[in-house]
């Protein structure tokens, strides 16, 4: 399986789960290389922001930046060795991230069957940015979804990143949850619109402040916080933000 890499190993970490649904649970972060969106502000670009791709990123213009090797920044593991580095770390959480972990999914099954197999009790939650159907199989092993759409701000064409029926899959999936990230009232208004076209029940929304500081958040938070009460969807904060900041690994 492709795993994104830091500091030459593994990204495989384990902290609380910084959003959502189960903000605050420890878990296991287990980050995905590659990814089927390119969101021009994506904070981890070097799972896919590759020299020579053609799409552009905010970072791009940074003095001193520079586009991955992709050769430098994928490691390669199969299961077996996966499943001994996470036998190791006491905890059976599990966060599947990326990247996009549904590019991987096959791979990612196999995975969730040899942890059961260790240990009935592993919870496996993945993020996935909603434009990938699971398989039956992922389906089965899975037990939550965290589903982020993208909106317009990150770029992407909108046939690409708002597939008609993955929406109808996940609206319809008990174990999925959503989570918008919102920076303005206008993103606001294109989470209203999608949750009406997508049947998505308000009660599985979590709405989060975009922000890598805790400056940023805070600022937003009362704003978003009357708007959750208006819509009914709930609220949620970047916990690992106001913990340990914007670092990798965390
Ligand atoms: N603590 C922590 N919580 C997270 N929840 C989702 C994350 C992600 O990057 O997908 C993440 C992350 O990177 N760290
Ligand atoms: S979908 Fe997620 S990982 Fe992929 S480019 Fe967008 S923010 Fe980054
Ligand atoms: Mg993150």
């Amino acid at each position: 399986m492709k795993l994104a890499k830091l500091n030459g190993k593994a990204e495989i970490f384990y902290s609380i789960q910084g959003e959502g649904k189960n903000i605050g649970k420890p878990s296991i972060f287990v980050r995905t290389s590659l990814c089927n969106l390119h969101c021009r502000w994506c904070d981890t670009d070097y799972t896919w922001n590759w020299e020579g791709t053609p799409f552009s990123h905010d970072y791009d213009s940074l003095p001193g930046y520079k586009k991955y090797s992709k050769s430098e920044y994928i490691e390669e593991l199969n299961i077996s060795e996966i499943t001994s580095i996470l036998k190791e770390i006491p905890c059976k959480n599990l966060v599947l991230t990326g990247g996009e972990p549904l590019l991987q999914q096959t791979e990612l099954s196999e995975l969730m069957a040899a942890l059961r197999k260790v240990d009935s009790g592993y919870w496996f939650e993945t993020e996935t940015n909603g434009t990938i159907t699971p398989h039956e199989e992922f389906d089965r092993l899975i037990n939550q979804y965290n589903v982020s759409p993208k909106l317009a701000n990150s770029n992407n064409p909108q046939k690409i990143r708002e597939k008609e029926d993955v929406y109808r899959f996940f609206s319809s999936n008990e174990k999925a949850v959503f989570k918008f990230v919102i920076a303005t009232s206008k993103d606001l208004e294109e989470v209203k619109r999608l949750i009406s076209d997508h049947n998505i029940d308000t009660q599985k929304v979590y709405l989060m402040p975009e922000g890598t500081t805790q400056e940023k958040l805070n600022a937003k938070q009362q704003w978003l916080i009357e708007e959750c009460k208006a819509l009914g969807t709930n609220y949620t904060d970047r916990l690992h933000i106001h913990i340990y900041g914007n670092k990798r690994g965390v």
